[in-house]
C-alpha cells in the first residue's frame, strides 16, 4: 500500500546503520549490489559473451558497485574497461577493495580525465557508475562533458545506470541540469523518491529496485520521509454492503457555480456520484439552480436566495441544512467576486460539515487572510501548480521546481491535509509523511479532471477514512481511471464525464486482475 521512498540522505543513513549497527560489512553490500546489477543487466541486454563494455566509474561507492561488475561481466565474456575519476590509491575502504579484485583479476582500468574519449569506438555496452546518492548540486564542467559523452554513446549502446542515472537529483528526479539517459537503472534496496517521480522517467529507462540484504529493521526503524502509493490503497475502499442504503452511503454536499461557471461543480456532483455517494446536492445561488443541474436527474439541488450572485448572506440559507451532509466541496465554479469571497469567509467561519476547499475557494485562501484564519484539520485543499503558486506567492515555476519542499511549507502554512496535484500527486497532511502517486498520465490534464477529483474525494470523506487515507485513496483512484482511459484514449481527447464515468471500472479491473 505504501512504498518506503527513501531521499539519497535517507538512504545513505540504512546503509550507514546496516553497516555500523547490524554489522553488515559494506564490502558485501557492495558484492550483493553489484551481483543485483549483473542479473539486471543479463536480463535487459541478454548473453554478455563477446561484448564489449565501458564502465565509467566516478569517485564516491557508486564507483565501488561499478568496479565489481565490470569483474563480473568480465566473468561472463565481456571485454570491458573501467574509466575511473580518481587516482587508484585514492579510492578507500570497500570501493578500494573492489577496485582491486578488479585489478587482480586484470579488468583494464584506465583513468577517466587522462583518456580522450573520442578514441572509443561503440561498445555494447556504457555503464554508469559516476554519480549515486552522494550527488549533490548541479554538475560540474567535467562530470557534464562526461554524461554528455555517455549520451552520445546511448545512441549506439545500451547505457545502463547504477542506482541512479549520474546527473538525476534524488530527490526531486530532476537532472542537474543534464543527466545521464539509461535504457535500464538497477537501484538499491528501495527506490529513491527522485526516481518515482514522473521527471526522472526519461532519464531512467527500465527501472530496477533489487534488494542488496539491508536488515528489514533498519527502514522500519527509522522511516522515511515519503511513500509511493500503490494499488493496495484501493483496498481502504469499504465494501459496500447489500444492506447500504442512500442515507447511509454519504451526502455530498458541492458548493459552487456562478454565471458562466456551472460545469465546475457539476463535474464535482458526478465525481461524488461515480464515487459511490448515496445522494449529492449542489447549493447555488437560486437563479442558476437549473443550469447547474443541466438535467441530472440523479443531481439535486439547493437553490440559495433567488438571485444570480453569491453573498456573505447567503451562509444564512446554507447553514440550516448542514446537519442533512456528510462532507461538503466549495469552491468550482464558485468565482472570484467579492460576493463570493464574502461566502467563503462566512463559510469558513461557520461551523460546517468536514470540506474539501478547491478551485475559487483556494483562490480566495490565496488573496484573503480571512479565509484561513478559519481553516481547520478536517479540511483538505488540493491545489493544483498554478494555485500552489498562488498560495505560496512563488512562480509556477518555482513550485515545480522542488515539489514535495512546497508543499511541506504549504501544509505547515495552512495545517490541513493537501494534494498537491500534477504528475505524481503528493499528499500530505502536518507531522505526516509525503505520499507519491505513482501515476503519470496526460489522460488526466484536461479542465474538468480537478473538479471530479474534488467530489471523488468529498465522497470519500463520509466513510470511515482519515482526512489523509480518503486523499490518498482518492487521488490513486483517480490516477488509475485516468490510466484506464488511456487504454481507450491513447491520444487523449477523453472527456471529464468520461473520467468520472470509468471511476467505479477501477475496482472490477483490479479485483479481475487480482483474481487472474
Ligand atoms: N556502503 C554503502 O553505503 C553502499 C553504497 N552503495 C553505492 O554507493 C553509492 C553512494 O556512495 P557515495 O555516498 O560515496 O556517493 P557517490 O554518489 O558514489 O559519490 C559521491 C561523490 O561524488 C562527487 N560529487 C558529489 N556531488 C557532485 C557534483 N555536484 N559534481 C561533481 N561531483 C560530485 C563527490 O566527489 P569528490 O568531488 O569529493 O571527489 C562525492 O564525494 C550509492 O548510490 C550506491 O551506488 C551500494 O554499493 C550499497 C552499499
Ligand atoms: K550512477
Amino acid at each position: 500500500m505504501y512504498i518506503p521512498l527513501p531521499t539519497p540522505d535517507e538512504m545513505a543513513l540504512w546503509d550507514r546503520t546496516s553497516i555500523d549497527t547490524y554489522g553488515i560489512d559494506a564490502k558485501m553490500l557492495m558484492e550483493n549490489a553489484s551481483r543485483e546489477a549483473l542479473h539486471v543487466l543479463l536480463e535487459e541486454f541478454g548473453s554478455l559473451q563477446g561484448k564489449s563494455a565501458v564502465v565509467f566509474a566516478g569517485s564516491g561507492n557508486n564507483a565501488g558497485d561499478a568496479f565489481a561488475l565490470a569483474r563480473h561481466m568480465t566473468d561472463m565474456g565481456a571485454k570491458v574497461m573501467v574509466l575511473h575519476k580518481k587516482a587508484q590509491q585514492e579510492y578507500t575502504r570497500e570501493t578500494a577493495y573492489h577496485l582491486q579484485l578488479a585489478l587482480n583479476t586484470e579488468v583494464p582500468l584506465v583513468r577517466l580525465p587522462e583518456y580522450n574519449l573520442d578514441f572509443l569506438t561503440h561498445p555494447d555496452i556504457v555503464v554508469d557508475g559516476l554519480l549515486g546518492t552522494g550527488f549533490r548540486g548541479l554538475l560540474n564542467k567535467q562530470y557534464k562533458d562526461w554524461i554528455n559523452h555517455i549520451n552520445r554513446m546511448g545512441k549506439n549502446s545500451f547505457v545502463f545506470a547504477l542506482d541512479i542515472p549520474s546527473g538525476i537529483n534524488g530527490w526531486t528526479g530532476l537532472p542537474s541540469p543534464t543527466a545521464v539517459k539509461a535504457d535500464a537503472t538497477a537501484t538499491f534496496a528501495f527506490a529513491k523518491v527522485g526516481l518515482f517521480m514522473a521527471e526522472s522517467r526519461p532519464y531512467v529507462g527500465n527501472l530496477h529496485v533489487r534488494s542488496i540484504g539491508l536488515p528489514a529493521r533498519v527502514s522500519e526503524d527509522a522511516p522515511p520521509s515519503h511513500f509511493g502509493l500503490d494499488q493496495h490503497i484501493l483496498s481502504l475502499y469499504p465494501a459496500p454492503q447489500d444492506d447500504l442504503h442512500k442515507g447511509t452511503a454519504g451526502h455530498v454536499l458541492i458548493v459552487g457555480g456562478s454565471e458562466g461557471l456551472t460545469g465546475a461543480p457539476h463535474l464535482a456532483a458526478l465525481g461524488a456520484l461515480r464515487g459511490g455517494a448515496g445522494l449529492v446536492t449542489i447549493a447555488i445561488p437560486g437563479a442558476l439552480a437549473s443550469e447547474v443541474k443541466n438535467g441530472a436527474a440523479d443531481i439535486m439541488t439547493l437553490p440559495l436566495g433567488e438571485g444570480g450572485k453569491w453573498s456573505g448572506s447567503l451562509i444564512e440559507a446554507l447553514s440550516p441544512h448542514f446537519e442533512r451532509f456528510d462532507s461538503v466541496v466549495i469552491g468550482p465554479g464558485l468565482g472570484r467576486d467579492t460576493g463570493s469571497r464574502n461566502f467563503l469567509r462566512a463559510y469558513l467561519q461557520s461551523e460546517h460539515p468536514p470540506t474539501v476547499i478547491d478551485a475559487d475557494a483556494l483562490y480566495w485562501l490565496a488573496e484573503d487572510p480571512q479565509c484561513v484564519q478559519h481553516l481547520d484539520q478536517e479540511c483538505i485543499l488540493t491545489p493544483h501548480p498554478g494555485e500552489m503558486a498562488r498560495l505560496c506567492r512563488k512562480s509556477n515555476n518555482e513550485v515545480q521546481q522542488n515539489r514535495p519542499a512546497i508543499l511541506r511549507q504549504a501544509v505547515q502554512d495552512f495545517q490541513c491535509t493537501m494534494v498537491f496535484k500534477g504528475a505524481n500527486t503528493l499528499i500530505t497532511a502536518p507531522n505526516r509523511p509525503m505520499y507519491v502517486s505513482p501515476i503519470a498520465c496526460a489522460n488526466l490534464a484536461i479542465g474538468g479532471a480537478g473538479d471530479i477529483l474534488a467530489g471523488l474525494i468529498g465522497s470519500l470523506r463520509n466513510s470511515s477514512l482519515s482526512p489523509l487515507q480518503a486523499t490518498c485513496l482518492g487521488v490513486y483512484w483517480h490516477g488509475f481511471a485516468g490510466e484506464l482511459l488511456r487504454e481507450r484514449y491513447p491520444y487523449r481527447g477523453n472527456r471529464a464525464t468520461e473520467l468520472a464515468d470509468i471511476l467505479p471500472l477501477v475496482f472490477k479491473e483490479t479485483h479481475d486482475a487480482h483474481s487472474c
